[in-house]
Formats: C-alpha cells, sequence, structure tokens
C-alpha cells in the first residue's frame, strides 16, 4: 500500500500555525490527520485533553523518551513537547495523510528521520506582527510573550532547511498556499512510482 503524506507544519510562536491548520482542516477536499501532540505545559482556558494536547507530568514525558515513544521532542520555553510516535507510523503505513504542527526544533529532527515529508516554514508578513499576534491572543504574560519572540529570531534563520515557505499575511491566502503544496507533493515520484511499479508487475502477469 502507498504511504501517507507528511506535512510538517512549523514556525514561530504566534506565526498562525494553529489558526491556519484549524481552517485549512475545514476545507473540504483536505482529508488529513492530525498528530496530537504531547507537552507538561499547563492546559489553556477552553483546551482538552486529548484534542489539542495529551497534557502530561515532566515525568510521564521523560518517561515516553526513555522508552522510545516518541519521534522527536523539544523543550520550549521551560515545558516539553513532543509528536507520539506509534501513531504516525501506523498512520502513514494505512496510507492515510498525516500534519504535524510543532515548532522549528522538533520538525528538524523528523526531517532527519523522515526527509520524504514535507517541510513547511511559516512566517509573518513582519516581525512585529508576531509580538502583536501573541498580546492578541491573551493566552500568555508579557514576560512569557517576550521569551517567545527572542526564541523567534533564532528560529527564522532555520527557514533556509525547510522544503517552502508559506507567509501567513491572511488565513485563507496563506491556507491556499497550503493546499498547492499538497497539490505538489502528491505528485513528487516517490509518491507516485509504487503505484507504476505495481501496475507494471500486474502487466508482466498477464
Ligand atoms: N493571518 C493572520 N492575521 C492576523 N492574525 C492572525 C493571523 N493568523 C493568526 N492570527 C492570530 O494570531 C494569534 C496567534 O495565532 P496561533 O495561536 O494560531 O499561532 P501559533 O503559531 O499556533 O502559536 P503557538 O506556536 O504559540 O501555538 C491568534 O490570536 C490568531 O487569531
Ligand atoms: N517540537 C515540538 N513542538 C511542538 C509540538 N507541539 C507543539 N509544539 C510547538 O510548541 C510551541 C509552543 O506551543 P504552545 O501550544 O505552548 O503555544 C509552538 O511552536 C508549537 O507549534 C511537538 O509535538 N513537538
Amino acid at each position: 500500500m502507498k504511504r501517507g503524506v507528511l506535512i510538517v507544519l512549523s514556525g514561530p510562536s504566534g506565526v498562525g500555525k494553529g489558526t491556519v491548520r484549524k481552517a485549512l482542516f475545514e476545507e473540504p477536499d483536505i482529508d488529513f490527520q492530525y498528530s496530537i501532540s504531547m507537552t507538561t505545559r499547563q492546559p489553556r482556558t477552553g483546551e482538552v485533553d486529548g484534542e489539542d494536547y495529551f497534557f502530561v507530568t515532566r515525568e510521564q514525558f521523560e518517561d515516553a523518551i526513555k522508552h522510545n515513544e516518541v519521534l522527536e521532542y523539544a523543550q520550549y520555553v521551560g515545558n516539553y513537547y513532543g509528536t507520539p510516535k506509534a501513531y504516525i507510523e501506523k498512520t502513514l503505513a494505512a496510507g492515510k495523510d498525516v500534519l504535524l504542527e510543532i515548532d522549528v526544533q522538533g520538525a528538524l529532527q523528523v526531517k532527519e528521520k523522515m526527509p520524504e515529508g514535507a517541510y513547511i516554514f511559516l512566517t509573518p508578513p513582519n516581525l512585529r506582527s508576531l509580538k502583536t499576534r501573541l498580546i492578541g491572543r491573551g493566552t500568555e504574560n508579557l514576560d512569557v510573550i517576550n521569551r517567545r519572540v527572542q526564541t523567534a529570531a533564532s528560529e527564522i534563520r532555520m527557514m533556509k532547511n525547510y522544503d517552502y515557505a508559506v507567509v501567513n499575511d491572511e488565513v485563507a491566502a496563506a491556507v491556499d498556499r497550503i493546499k498547492d503544496i499538497i497539490k505538489i507533493e502528491r505528485l513528487r515520484v516517490e509518491r507516485v512510482l509504487p503505484e507504476y511499479i505495481s501496475m507494471i508487475e500486474e502487466f508482466e502477469k498477464l
């Protein structure tokens, strides 16, 4: 069976990854599975365990690392974040497409292990908008916002390691750009080749 497509959506905090991902998943022609991350961060008001994240203790997270249960993980502004490995492997092997929404450290770890994925860096229209957006979201205090914005400076330098950069100026426009990338990804030789090989094998049996 042809493996699913892996899309990794990444970029600095506040750029709009979650907003764009939710809008993308509302598109009628998008049938991606979302990989729910683990984190030791406290849930924000309205966040649901098992939907937004698996909220765990530091001990549980470190146990998952020890037992090799995470595909990647990062310490980001004082908390652990990581991608459960079993779900990704099972879903891609079943031919379903998966989207990860993770930070830059994590995305680059996944790229080392799974270079066949499509790595998208979401960029802000300008750097000031990161802070404005985080303040507007109202989920972190100013100290945490400043630490996130400081981290963004080094993250943006990593953009060159990605396959695509998408500007999130308008959410709908960013979604359209990502949909175009998904179309291109589906046409990549390594994705269509297995289908042609099985066609040839069938043909040779005639
Ligand atoms: N294109 C946009 N124009 C203006 N505001 C936006 C845009 N995209 C997202 N936002 C707003 O910016 C804020 C941050 O967005 P969001 O939470 O999606 O970012 P994020 O990259 O997922 O952040 P984090 O990495 O911290 O989880 C939200 O208040 C959201 O409504
Ligand atoms: N390396 C990973 N980063 C992740 C994962 N899940 C989310 N994130 C990123 O962490 C920061 C902070 O998230 P927040 O929810 O506290 O705002 C942000 O950049 C997320 O994309 C993960 O599994 N691995």
